[in-house]
């Protein structure tokens, strides 16, 4: 079946090639290249096809099929991409398993790289090959049934038994237990477990330890292990998250993971060079976060706007024939803001991404100074990003009315693994409360006479402000960001000191700030994905796309402005507020004719999207039906609860 002419008609009116745009997307032309050989290679393969929808499957057959294709991808790996390349790797999961979870994800992005930062060489040497090799699969087990946020909490133990040289694993309690781990469940045979160090009665804190679960042969768990399910989520429902307990568990001295810390045979213990070394993997998944949950919000808006340039609903001026829903400014006003933050965090992401791999070889060549600034930055961003992807996302379902709702636009399983990262990789709440930490000691070096010492990150915080013209663009709204954030840092450190100085303990003190803190920390994040965004569109060389990214960057500058009125009341005058509200409406009709092109530069195959509403060529309504026909509810004409409850009740009824 040929597009449907609206969305030819969108296209047409692109002032700029998607490639061109998709290679700014993705970081190069050649990965960008890559991405699409990849997803052409894959289409010629039948058996990576779903094979039927997702959403008409229940848990056991998600699980299974992801499996399923698993086994497939095991043949092809080698000619499909580079595997040295984790981009090419991520994206051909992507497209192969979608988003719902599988038995792989937690293997790829925690069990490996945990492998990586904190297993010493021989350990790398016994188990990392056999790990990429996919001879085992491993996930990573921290998080316990009472304790996920507070780490030090955590009460699984690995003791030091000095007569055999090995640990001794235990779950002493119900709330010990590690619960939610992904592909622990069923399918994982090996895990980096998070443990309490325990030798000679000192209790050393948490460490990483590499423990098998399973037999290799059998599968079975192994005797003094108990594990399994923790059965369906609100969504992620292909994987299968689950529990962990230990019972005097053996595991050898040399499964402690010893790239940092040690343990001598004689039960000496060698300190890491940074006491939280061990957090790596978390940092290291913080550090992909702007760019997954970056193309989450991007795949729901793929589906938003291209169903909003064939749904056709009431009239403006022209009464002959109903309007493209797109040309509402409430529907621009919607989706448009949401592009700009999709573009902006995956930029953000490729920084982050960038930044880890450069902290993961200071590390190994025994330089920690970056780990501070990486954690206050990541744990920011995480944050921020997840919170505003799950706004977007549920804007882009709205958008899309009553089929918004229905299951055919997937939108709804997007947002449900979407927000998932409020919660994993650390609760967002606490998360910005670790940033806070880091603005408050920033703030009390600038007290301190310290502010030279500042990292560029903060150095506005030490800045006075200055007179703001709204007329020069993105820079100046930049300068309205670091005024608000600059601001409420300062309020909520002086009402932390405030609190603290009247005799409140340090511990209470913070807790009565924290809301307070937590602001501080959001703006503080928004600025940088603000100056990230910005940068990114200066070096760009391509005119047509820097163009157009230009007036994507008026839409997220003046929109993001808008969002934070109440912060920048001392700064902006009621009229600039209106200039700067009158901007924003003339960037979303700049951005109108280039909509489609925008989201379909992100280049998210119909494979990948699953979604009726979200198809390329926009043929929604026969295939809406052809779907609904699809339906296990439709295979009979009625239904044997029919015949068996609601027949007998009507007749029943007539007597
Ligand atoms: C993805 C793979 C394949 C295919 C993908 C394909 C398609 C994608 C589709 C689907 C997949 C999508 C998503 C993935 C799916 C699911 C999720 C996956 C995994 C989830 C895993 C997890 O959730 S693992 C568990 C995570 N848990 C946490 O994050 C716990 C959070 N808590 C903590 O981190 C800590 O407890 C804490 C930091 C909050 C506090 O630690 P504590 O030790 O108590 O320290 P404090 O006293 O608060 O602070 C002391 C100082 O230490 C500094 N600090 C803390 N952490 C760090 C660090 N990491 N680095 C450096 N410094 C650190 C802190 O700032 C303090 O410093 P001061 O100077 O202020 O003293
Ligand atoms: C989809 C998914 C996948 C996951 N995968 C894994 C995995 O593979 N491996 C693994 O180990 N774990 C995994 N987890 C667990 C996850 O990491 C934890 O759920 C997460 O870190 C949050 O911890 P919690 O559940 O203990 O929340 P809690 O800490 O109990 O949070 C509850 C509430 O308390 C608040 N709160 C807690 N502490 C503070 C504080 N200090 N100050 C202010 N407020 C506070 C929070 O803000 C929140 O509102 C996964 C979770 C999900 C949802």
């Amino acid at each position: 079946m040929s597009e449907n002419p609206d969305l030819t008609n969108e296209r047409a009116s692109g002032t700029f090639e998607t490639n061109a745009m998709a290679a700014v997307i993705y970081g190069s032309e050649k990965f960008a290249q890559r991405r699409r050989e990849i997803t052409e290679a894959i289409s010629k393969i039948p058996e990576f096809q779903d094979s039927h929808p997702l959403v008409f499957m229940s848990r056991e057959e998600k699980i299974s099929e992801a499996c399923r294709k698993l086994a497939v991808l095991s043949n092809y790996w080698n000619s499909l991409i580079d595997t040295s390349d984790e981009e090419e790797a991520l994206h051909l999961y992507r497209e192969v398993l979608g988003l719902e979870g599988h038995p792989l994800a937690l293997h790829e992005t925690m069990f490996i790289p945990s492998l990586i930062a904190q297993a010493s060489d021989e350990q790398q040497e016994k188990w990392l090959g056999r790990a990429q090799r996919r001879e085992i699969i491993g996930c990573y087990a921290q998080t316990e049934m009472g304790h996920g946020t507070n780490l030090r909490a955590l009460e699984t133990t690995a003791t030091f038994d000095i007569s055999t040289r090995e640990f001794i694993l235990n779950s002493p309690t119900i709330t010990s237990l590690k619960w939610w781990p992904g592909a622990l469940g069923k399918s994982a045979n090996w895990s980096i477990v998070i443990a309490n160090l325990i030798i000679k009665e000192h209790n050393y804190g948490p460490h990483p330890f590499m423990v098998q679960l399973r037999d290799e042969k059998s599968h079975e768990p192994l005797p003094g292990i108990t594990v399994g399910d923790i059965g369906p989520k609100m969504a992620f429902n292909g994987a299968d998250n689950g529990f962990l307990g230990f019972k005097n568990y053996r595991i050898p001295r040399e499964n402690m993971l010893m790239r940092h810390s040690k343990v001598t045979s004689d039960g000496s213990y060698i300190k890491p060079p940074h006491a939280k070394i061990g957090y790596s993997s978390m940092v290291k998944v913080r550090s992909r976060m702007a760019m997954d949950q970056g193309l989450f919000l991007a795949s729901a808006l793929v589906i938003a706007v291209r169903y909003s340039a064939v749904r056709r609903q009431g009239y403006l001026e022209d009464k002959s024939r109903e309007v493209k829903v797109l040309d509402y400014q409430t529907q621009q006003h919607r989706l448009f803001p949401s592009i700009a933050r999709a573009y902006a965090f995956i930029f953000c992401g490729f920084e982050t991404i960038r930044l880890y791999d450069q902290l993961l070889i200071d590390v190994q060549n025994g330089n920690t100074s970056g780990m501070a600034d990486l954690h206050a930055l990541t744990s920011g961003l995480k944050s921020v990003v997840t919170y505003q992807t799950g706004e977007g996302i549920e804007q882009a379902r709205m958008a899309c009315g009553g089929h918004g709702y229905s299951m055919a636009s997937y939108i709804s399983e997007i947002y449900g693994v979407a927000i998932g990262g409020c919660t994993y990789e650390g609760e967002n709440m606490v998360m910005l409360l670790q940033l806070a930490r880091y603005l408050v000691k920033s703030i009390e070096m600038i007290q301190n006479g310290k502010s030279r010492e500042l990292g560029p990150m903060v150095a506005y915080l030490a800045e006075n402000e200055s007179e703001i013209d709204l007329n020069l663009g993105p820079n100046e709204y930049l300068k309205v960001f670091e005024y608000a954030a600059r601001n409420q840092t300062w309020r909520a450190t002086e009402k932390f000191q405030k609190l603290r100085n009247s005799g409140m303990s340090n511990e209470e003190a913070w807790n009565q700030a924290s809301v307070e803190l937590t602001r501080a920390s959001r703006l503080h994040t928004r600025l940088y994905i603000m100056s990230t965004f910005i940068n990114h569109v200066g070096s760009i060389v391509d005119q047509k796309v820097k163009g157009v990214l230009i007036d994507l960057l008026n839409v997220h500058v003046t929109y993001e402005v808008m969002d934070i009125g109440i912060y920048v009341q001392g700064l902006l005058s009621s009229n600039q507020m209106d200039l700067i509200r009158n901007q924003l409406y003339v960037s979303l009709e700049t951005i109108r004719p280039n909509a489609v092109s925008l989201v379909d530069s992100f280049q998210i195959s119909d494979m990948q999207l699953r979604s009726v509403l979200g198809r390329r060529d926009g043929n929604v309504y026969e295939n809406l039906f052809k779907w609904a026909k699809s339906s296990p509810l439709n295979k009979t004409d009625v239904l044997p609860s029919v015949t068996q409850y609601l027949k007998p009740m009507m007749e029943k009824s007539k007597l």
